[in-house]
């Protein structure tokens, strides 16, 4: 089956400055990708270039298989987006803005859907000067999801929105997607995307660094436990003795790089007659994975 959407060999300068390196990835029907990465590591740029804002210097873009370029847009009828900030003009209401943007036989029915599925309903008729942040963002995000997109590519969409309107839209994006529509989303809260996306991507300095799924990502997790007892640094000195590995920090950090070293390090704690107070998981997360990737610390792993 063809890609929804599919990047070979992207690059892109900006002046003397190579900004996207080779960037290829691929996303199928109905996922929903993050494009995790540092600032300035080329996330909006990727975006543009997908949507035929910049031009860019080699490589090809294609959404459902059809080529897209700056001067090629036919593939892109189909594409929802919001990049960066929503382009909001003061003295319309929120449902001009989305009437505007409608297509198809039934504007009305589209805009009342997504007013409907945003929950928009309270402020939608009101001119969009009064709007908060979070609002004026939520009106960008139904612009993008207004049409019944096949594709949306959503450049940090959670700005602005409170914690309850993040789990609405989360919501909202996985239904869609259960119904076959292709994500790309941006953001850097990181602990958001891990509950809403299928696939990482980690982008550094305009190369991917890491495309993997999300399980895949849970699974390479490294697992550390962390052990109090009332001798810290004896216990410590046991533990690297014993050439047991330890992460670093402050307090016993265990990693159980293989199974059994959690078991040899509380061994030789009790051994030496020291208490132990508690042994804690500590909780692997993308945001750990995110931070190894991107400071060097583990091998890009490729799906
Ligand atoms: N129009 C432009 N002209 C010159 N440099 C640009 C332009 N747009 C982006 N850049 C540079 O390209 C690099 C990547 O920028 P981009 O906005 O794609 O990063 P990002 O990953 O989206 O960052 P952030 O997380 O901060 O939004 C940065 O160094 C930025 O300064």
């Amino acid at each position: 089956m063809t890609a929804m959407l599919q990047v070979q060999d992207l690059q892109k300068s900006f002046g003397a400055k190579k900004v996207l390196r080779d960037v290829s990835f691929t996303v199928e029907r109905g996922h929903i990708a993050a494009l995790v990465g540092p600032n300035g590591a080329g996330k909006s740029t990727i975006m543009k270039s997908i949507l035929g804002l910049i031009n860019t210097d080699g490589g090809t873009l294609s959404v459902g298989g059809k080529k897209v370029s700056i001067t090629s847009h036919q593939a892109l009828s189909h594409v929802g987006a919001l990049i960066e900030y929503p382009g909001i003009y003061p003295f319309m209401t929120g449902r001009q803005h989305l009437t505007l943007f409608a297509t198809g036989a039934d504007k009305d029915k589209r805009v009342n859907d997504v007013v409907n599925a945003l929950e928009m309903n309270k402020y939608i008729d009101a001119k969009a000067k009064g709007y908060s942040l979070g609002m004026k963002q939520k009106l960008g995000i139904a612009e993008a999801l207004l049409n019944q997109p096949d594709l949306v590519i959503l450049d940090e969409p959670m700005n602005g929105l409170d914690p309850q309107a993040v789990k609405h839209l989360r919501e909202v994006i996985q239904k869609m997607a259960a119904a076959g529509t292709t994500f790309l989303i941006s953001s850097h809260i990181l602990s958001e995307l891990e509950k809403l996306a299928d696939m990482v991507l980690i982008l550094n300095k305009g190369e991917i660094v890491s495309q993997t799924t999300m399980q895949q990502m849970h699974e390479g997790n490294t697992i550390v436990f962390t052990i109090e007892t009332n001798d810290d640094e004896r216990a410590k000195k046991l533990i690297a003795a014993a050439d047991l590995p330890l992460a670093p920090g402050k307090g016993i950090n265990v990693i159980e790089a293989n199974a059994g070293n959690l078991d040899a390090a509380l061994r030789l704690i009790i051994g030496a007659d020291i208490t132990i107070n508690s042994v804690d998981q500590v909780e692997s997360d993308l945001e750990t994975s995110f931070l190894n990737v991107v400071n060097g610390k583990e091998g890009a792993t490729n799906a």
